[in-house]
């Protein structure tokens, strides 16, 4: 069901010493790459430097995944309350993607990616990628034909595929490497498989080794997005506790400090998060969220998107949000 929620003041006050967001970025542009004429990411062919080059900031993310939820014809019908909440999502300075299935990513692009000369910062993630350009790999996604198409993001290593089609650490390495090279942002996802709240350290290790195979691959300039998602907090009734989120996710970012990649790489949280979740979280080390079934219903998407807002710019700068009949 579309939406009631609708930004009516699109501009935000935004304090003089604070970054100033970019509200025509896109994964494209934030490489660079969408200026090249005819195709870029040629297979064999390594963006240039100044395409890798990473934002200057991890401006706030948000995204979600409709996994093998909805039908393509439902996905059609979300698109359009998405499109509105993402515009009011880059108004509020929050960088928005959908990664719907495989059917819908032409569809989807087209809704989200080349409307209104690309005013908006929203991208369209693939649930996953092969690690070679093209050949005979049947049943396989290139990265660039993903990109010929729009896509922006891939999401890779999400536990269900390295639970049910046993990906390891090594192919989510070359699937993220294969991404980063055509100009696609990777969303690697890591977290530990085994719940055990009082001992953070060893859910930091385990992420870390699944984030240090993936970053080997990806240059350190290029942008990546981890999704922190412990692997029992997916599909469940509610999300990780707040401070245990928080407490890995600062040595998550710590490493990623210490990596050169303060500003490349970004965390967001999944898990069943939703809405009331950000609120609650560290925005010092937490980028975003990454929504599932949470989100299905796009007014729930709504709320969070506000959350992450006003968490991270304060509330006086929102601007206001009213129901449109
Ligand atoms: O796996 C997830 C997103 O990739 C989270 O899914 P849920 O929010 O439905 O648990």
């Amino acid at each position: 069901m579309p939406s009631k929620l609708i930004m009516r003041k699109l501009k935000r006050k935004v304090d003089p010493g604070e970054p100033r967001l970019k509200p025509m970025e896109t994964p494209h542009n934030q490489h660079g790459t969408q200026k090249k004429s005819g195709f870029a990411g040629s297979p064999g062919i390594e963006l240039s430097q100044s395409e890798q080059m990473a934002p200057p900031k991890r401006t706030p993310l948000i995204g979600m995944s409709l996994k093998m939820y909805f039908t393509p014809a439902q996905t059609n019908q979300y698109l359009s309350s998405f499109v509105s909440i993402s515009r009011a999502a880059n108004a509020l300075g929050v960088t928005t993607f959908l990664i719907p299935d495989f059917l819908s990513l032409a569809a989807a692009c087209t809704a989200l990616v080349t409307t209104e000369n690309q005013r908006y910062t929203t991208g369209v993630g693939a649930q996953d990628c092969f690690w070679e350009d093209s050949g005979a790999y049947t049943g396989e996604i290139s990265p660039w034909h993903l990109r010929e198409i729009g896509v922006g993001y891939v999401e890779i290593g999400h536990a269900e595929r390295r639970r049910i089609f046993h990906e390891s650490d090594d192919d989510v390495a070359k699937k993220a490497a294969a991404a980063a090279k055509h100009g696609l942002v990777p969303v690697v996802c890591i977290g530990e498989v085994d719940r055990n709240e009082s001992d953070i350290d060893c859910a930091v290790q385990f992420s870390v080794k699944q984030m240090a195979a993936a970053v080997r691959s990806v240059p350190v300039d290029s942008q990546v997005v981890f999704a922190y998602e412990p692997v029992w907090a997916i599909g469940q009734p509610a999300p990780a506790p707040t401070a245990y989120i928080n407490a890995v996710c600062a040595g998550l970012r710590s490493y990623l400090d210490s990596d050169g990649r303060k500003n490349s790489a970004r965390i967001i949280y999944g898990g069943s998060a939703g809405p009331g979740l950000f609120s609650e979280l560290y925005s010092g080390t937490i980028d975003g969220m990454f929504i599932g079934r949470f989100g299905h219903d796009p007014e729930n998407f709504e709320i969070i998107v506000r959350e992450i807002a006003s968490k991270k710019f304060g509330e006086q700068n929102l601007g206001c949000i009213e129901s449109k009949e």
